[in-house]
């Protein structure tokens, strides 16, 4: 597990507010939820394996929060009910949702098969509706609250991830389509798109960090932490976002300003190309 960030809001925040943070187990998920707890914040930590969630809750029950961990798989609507029944017991409501589980595997599209790009879909674009629709149907609608989506940097694709650059862009349209719906009933719903942010969840890929860096050519030089994000999404969740919605935002340390056209590059090519094109080579 990684350390948790210095606190960075007042710790009266989320006083009375009650956060479900899906993938609250580990990386982003779980600073995020810490953190929220930090600011005075009751937690709902979700994700599938008992263990990490176990162990976030513990954490923050130790802040003096409420916590409960739930195990639920999000692409599993009877789990999802079940879930929703749980925090209605034992919390009577729930303020923000952050829909942070996710994942994908690195593949080129040719390689990509109907089973694998329907597996991501559900995961990162299915499961997130299921959640938002519950929560909505269960809490929101009546008393409003702020959703946050955790999404991905695919404003020009993502190539060797066309399956979670399909699922992520749905999430933007769906999250724009409700913040204008919902408006009316209060529920404010934004997306936080990372760019590339040291997590355990790196582990899955088969590259090592420096490597990473090369590929995603951010200004900055370095990857993000979970604080950075955990940061965006307390923001956006909070009083301070309160004049917020239908928004995405990308905290990616400038990687993709690379898509500009740097012209610098017409006066001294050799002195302004300080990174490689992130071309994969075969
Ligand atoms: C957004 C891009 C920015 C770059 C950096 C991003 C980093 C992160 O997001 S890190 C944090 C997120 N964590 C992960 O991504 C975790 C790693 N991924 C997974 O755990 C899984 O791949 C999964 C969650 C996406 C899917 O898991 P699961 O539902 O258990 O699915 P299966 O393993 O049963 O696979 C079903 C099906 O999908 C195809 N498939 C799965 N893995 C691969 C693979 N490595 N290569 C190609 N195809 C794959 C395949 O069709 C599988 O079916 P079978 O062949 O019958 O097993
Ligand atoms: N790290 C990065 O650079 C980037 C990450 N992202 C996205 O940000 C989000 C957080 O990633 P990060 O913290 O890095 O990675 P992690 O792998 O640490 O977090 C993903 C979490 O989601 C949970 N999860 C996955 N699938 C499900 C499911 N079906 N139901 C319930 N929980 C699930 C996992 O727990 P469990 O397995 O126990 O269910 C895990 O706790 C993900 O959506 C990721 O794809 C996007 C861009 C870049």
């Amino acid at each position: 597990m990684q350390p948790l960030p210095n606190m960075r809001f007042a710790p009266d925040l989320l006083t009375s507010q009650v956060a479900l943070v899906t993938g609250g187990g580990t990386g982003m998920g779980r600073a995020t939820a810490i953190e929220m707890a930090r600011c005075g914040a009751d937690v709902v930590v979700l994700g599938r394996r008992a263990e990490p969630i176990e162990d976030c809750a513990k954490i923050i029950r130790e802040l003096g929060r409420k916590a409960v961990a739930i195990s639920t798989d999000i692409r599993l609507p009877d789990q999802i009910d079940s879930a929703m029944l749980r925090i209605k017991d034992e919390f009577g409501r729930l303020d923000i949702l952050v829909n942070n589980a996710g994942g994908q595997f690195v593949t080129p599209a040719r390689e990509l098969n109907n089973k694998g790009f329907e597996t991501v879909i559900r995961n990162n674009l299915i499961g997130s509706w299921q959640m938002t629709k519950a929560v909505a149907d269960h809490f929101m609608l009546e008393h409003g609250g702020s959703i946050v989506f955790v999404t991905a940097c695919v404003r020009s694709g993502l190539s060797g991830f066309v399956h979670t650059a399909a699922a992520r862009g749905g999430v933007l349209a769906m999250m724009k389509t409700l913040a204008f719906e919902w408006a009316e009933f209060g529920i404010r719903l934004n997306c936080v798109a990372p760019g590339t942010i040291k997590t355990e969840g790196m582990d899955h890929y088969p590259i090592d960090p420096e490597q990473w860096l090369k590929l995603n050519r951010n200004v900055m030089g370095h990857m993000g932490d979970v604080g950075d994000i955990s940061a965006a999404i307390i923001f956006l969740s909070s009083s301070l976002g309160k004049f917020v919605t239908g928004e995405e935002w990308y905290i990616d340390g400038g990687e993709t300003l690379h898509l500009a056209h740097d012209a610098r590059q017409m006066i001294d090519a050799v002195k302004f190309s300080r990174r490689e094109p992130a071309v994969l080579k075969k």
